[in-house]
């Protein structure tokens, strides 16, 4: 079994052999299309990430990377069981839900001068510290509080065992290479190796260690050490937003049985075949979108590869999902309690 497949490949294996979700092409083209214009606007480019965000970080500075890294560690599992009862957090006069509630919460500690970004701090910090930096401005904590301590503490002892405390250090070592940091991160912090086994072969997704990668090109606005060459060879980020999205604009389809289960509620198990088909034809889904993309352009003679690829579309596709919330209430997300997404 290879140590690391490609989540390329085994959404492509997914796709190909799955039962109850499809990618529809016919869907995909129509998505593609409806893109055309807003591809080669400004808020679906690099500057987006900055632009569109108030949370994420202005600078492109050390502090700015360490700042990706801590949030990415824990970028997981914000859904709530009721939608009407969540974790939310407030900060400078808003309340935040959801991933945004994450960074409010870490953006809250930073300024009442708790280091919650410098690996010494939070390689040795207790589950009561834990609890007071991501307390929650509802009765609802902040789901899987445990397991974003353990780890909070695995991830900050290894870089500081093997970083230097810096996972600037790790960026530098992958040389401008998104696959060599990608792999970087992968063989050095377990809580990254998102994987599972389906029909029998080992398939990966690393949603977490690609988004990393992803926001670290984009904290560092694509420049210097984050000048990566190859970031068109990174996947979208399966997550619970994503597929969403994708059914919600028909690219994607799901089996009446497992539509049924969906609207149900049913929880799922990190690795159950729905989740697992859920998630690869996700990412199958989206290399779709992305090449109908590319070849329209082409066929106006433009080569837009610098401006299209898997992450400018997933965080179109994810920005698009939460701020259509209401217009896709009647589209069930699935359900997991995980540490990966
Ligand atoms: N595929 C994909 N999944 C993403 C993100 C992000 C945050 N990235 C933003 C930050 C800067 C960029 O500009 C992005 O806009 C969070 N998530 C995942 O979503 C889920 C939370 O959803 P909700 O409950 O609605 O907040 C959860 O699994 C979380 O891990 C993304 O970009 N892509």
């Amino acid at each position: 079994m290879e140590m690391f497949p490609s989540p390329l490949e085994s959404a492509k294996f997914i796709a190909g052999n799955s039962k109850d979700v499809s990618v529809d092409e016919e869907g995909v083209r129509r998505v593609a299309e409806s893109l055309f214009d807003k591809a080669s606007a400004a808020e679906f480019g690099l500057a987006g990430w900055k632009s569109l965000h108030e949370l994420n970080p202005r600078a492109a500075s050390e502090e700015a990377v360490n700042w990706v890294f801590l949030v990415d560690t824990l970028n997981f599992s914000f859904w709530a069981e009721q939608e009407e009862q969540k974790y939310l957090v407030k900060y400078k006069d808003k309340t935040y839900s959801g991933y945004w509630s994450l960074c409010a919460a870490v953006n809250r500690a930073l300024d009442d001068g708790i280091p919650i970004t410098s690996a010494s701090y939070f390689a040795t910090m207790t589950l009561d510290q834990v609890r007071h930096v991501f307390r929650s401005d509802t009765e609802v904590p902040i789901p899987l509080i445990e397991e974003r301590h353990q780890v909070l503490n695995e991830s900050g002892t290894v870089l500081l065992e093997k970083f230097g405390g810096s996972f600037l250090t790790c960026v530098k070592m992958s040389e401008k290479n998104a696959q060599k940091l990608l792999h970087l991160i992968l063989e050095n912090f377990p809580s990254y190796r998102d994987e599972a086994v389906f029909e029998k072969k080992k398939v990966s997704f690393y949603k977490r260690a690609q988004i990393l990668v992803a926001d670290t090109w984009s904290v560092l606005e694509g420049k210097g050490d984050g000048s990566f060459d190859d970031i068109s060879t990174l996947t979208i980020f399966a997550d619970y937003r994503i597929p969403q999205v994708l059914v919600h604009l028909k690219a994607m389809k799901y089996s009446e049985e497992l539509m049924k289960k969906l609207r149900e509620g049913t929880i799922f198990q990190s690795g159950d075949k729905e989740e697992v088909e859920i998630r690869g034809c996700s990412i199958w889904c989206c290399a779709l979108i992305c090449k109908h993309l590319l070849e329209l352009y082409e066929k106006k003679g433009q080569d837009m590869r610098e401006k299209i690829n898997a992450v400018l579309l997933d965080y179109y596709l994810w920005d698009y999902a939460r701020d259509h919330r209401e217009e896709m209430k009647d589209t069930p997300f699935h359900r997991v309690r995980c540490i990966y997404y």
